[in-house]
């Protein structure tokens, strides 16, 4: 996985067809999208719970291109190894989800796997100063994690501190949730390479009748890259 700092859309699966993960993986990447982002919940860190490593290993083979997996669980150290096994190209844990963060970063780089890390809209850019050069990429939450669906959270301001703190560091700004053809402009004008989303990707289509993932895809696509900084 090489780096690069274009924009890049990542529909979250969470937003699928639950009974048809591996074609709509499949269908995704026709249809235009860069990465595909994989929520992974337990119940107890976030109020829902959705899938695990042995549903990641499933869609691998689905997935020609990156699979991105964000872990909104606690612990996530235990866990770090099965998900890295099951092919995970980026892994990112929540800076809010234990005490030793770094260990947790070391451990997704020692794995093979890219370490990212997830703030939540009410933690300040200030919690991974520390963290610049043990993360390859820092996801930004412009929802409370849990849901697809919920209103966007502008966090603008946050995107630019993060993006002057990164400086020349390979490191990916990711935003995640509520993102649609009006809100990708805000981000990607505050310095977002790698933006999520769900709803807006997945609607009005199916595995069966995939061209409104493509149209929806390069909407927001156009919209953030007209503006991006
Ligand atoms: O991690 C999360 C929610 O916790 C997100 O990935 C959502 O799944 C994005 O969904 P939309 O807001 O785009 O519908």
């Amino acid at each position: 996985m090489t780096f690069d700092r274009s924009i890049k859309i990542a529909p979250s699966i969470l937003a699928a067809d639950f009974a048809n993960f591996g074609a709509e993986c499949a269908a995704v990447e026709a249809q235009g999208a860069d990465w595909v982002h994989v929520d992974v919940m337990d119940g107890h860190f976030v109020p829902n719970i959705t899938f695990g490593p042995a549903m990641c290993a499933a869609i691998r083979p689905h997935i020609k291109g990156v699979m991105d997996v964000h872990l909104m669980i606690s612990p996530v150290d235990p866990y770090i190894e099965d998900f890295a096994k099951a092919g995970a190209d980026v892994i990112t844990a929540h800076v809010e989800a234990g005490p030793h963060i770094h260990r947790t970063l070391q451990a997704i780089r020692a794995s093979g796997a890219k370490a990212g890390v997830a703030l939540n809209p009410g933690t300040p850019a200030e919690a991974v100063a520390h963290l610049l050069d043990l993360t390859d990429l820092i996801c930004v939450m412009t929802v409370n994690p849990g849901f697809g669906g919920q209103k966007f959270i502008d966090m603008s301001d946050k995107i630019r501190t993060l993006r002057a703190m990164i400086g020349d560091r390979p490191v990916h700004i990711e935003i995640d949730g509520g993102v649609d053809p009006k809100t990708a402009p805000i981000v990607a004008q505050a310095g977002a390479d790698v933006l999520v989303a769900g709803s807006a990707v997945f609607k009005g289509g199916s595995v069966s009748d995939p061209a409104p993932y493509g149209a929806n895809i390069r909407e927001i696509r156009a919209a953030a890259e007209g503006v991006y900084a």
